[in-house]
């Protein structure tokens, strides 16, 4: 189980506060809603590692991940875009993501991407660049993903296809999946509980 406990942050002595407290199990999405502005990426930011709170833990599976640097913390994230390196290859962007050496072509099969291995990303539309980095998380295999909101940039059919797919792998691989969205088709066809952010604090929808 991923837990965040009492996590406190502020950007500034005058800045409000944030304090956030969640439990995910493995093969849960938590959504989470909010106002543009209410601090959903400050969440993900903290989760990863991109900022230090000022108080509180995070553990998965009673493993501190707290004071663990963000290159060292079990996790991929997936934002709207720019999730791949445009002038490297599908199989290249795929690859560089991984500990070990795995086979990228199988990997990109599973995304629906098999022939297009030495295509530059640059040449792949958004649903294939995003499905491109999905291949690369599942070959990264972190138990906890970060969704930032992932399909915001497609159109609706593509970004119905990516949320069964994210559904499907988070599922099969028991990842703790968190979604910020401001969609609420999002929300409620990817998540399967939903919390609100608002004023710092977390709240049941
Ligand atoms: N680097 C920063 N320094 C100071 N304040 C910041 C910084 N980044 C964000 N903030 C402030 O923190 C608050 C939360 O921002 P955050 O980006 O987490 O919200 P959000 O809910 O993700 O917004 P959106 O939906 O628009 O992306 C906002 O008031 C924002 O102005």
């Amino acid at each position: 189980m991923l837990e965040i406990n009492k996590l406190r942050f502020a950007y500034g002595a005058d800045a409000p506060s944030y304090d956030f407290s969640l439990r995910v199990e493995a093969g849960e999405i938590l959504g989470i809603s909010g106002r543009s502005g209410s601090g959903k990426s400050t969440l993900l930011d903290l989760i990863a590692g991109f900022l230090r709170p000022q108080h509180g833990t995070i553990l998965l599976d009673d493993r501190d991940l707290t004071p663990l640097k963000t290159e060292d913390r079990p996790i991929s994230i997936l934002f709207q875009k720019d999730n791949v390196f445009e002038h490297l290859t599908a199989q290249k962007n795929v690859e560089l993501g991984l500990d070990e050496p795995k086979d990228a072509t199988a990997l990109l099969a599973k995304v629906d991407l098999t022939g297009f291995e030495k295509s530059r990303c640059a040449e792949l539309s958004g649903g294939q660049q995003q499905r491109v980095a999905l291949a690369r998380t599942l070959g990264r295999n972190r138990p906890i993903l970060l969704l930032d909101e992932p399909f915001s940039a497609l159109d609706d059919q593509t970004a119905d296809e990516m949320r069964q797919l994210v559904r499907q792998l988070v599922t099969e691989k028991g990842w703790h999946a968190i979604l910020v969205s401001h969609h609420q088709k999002d929300l409620t066809e990817l998540a399967t509980r939903q919390l609100s952010l608002r004023e710092g604090q977390l709240h049941a929808v």
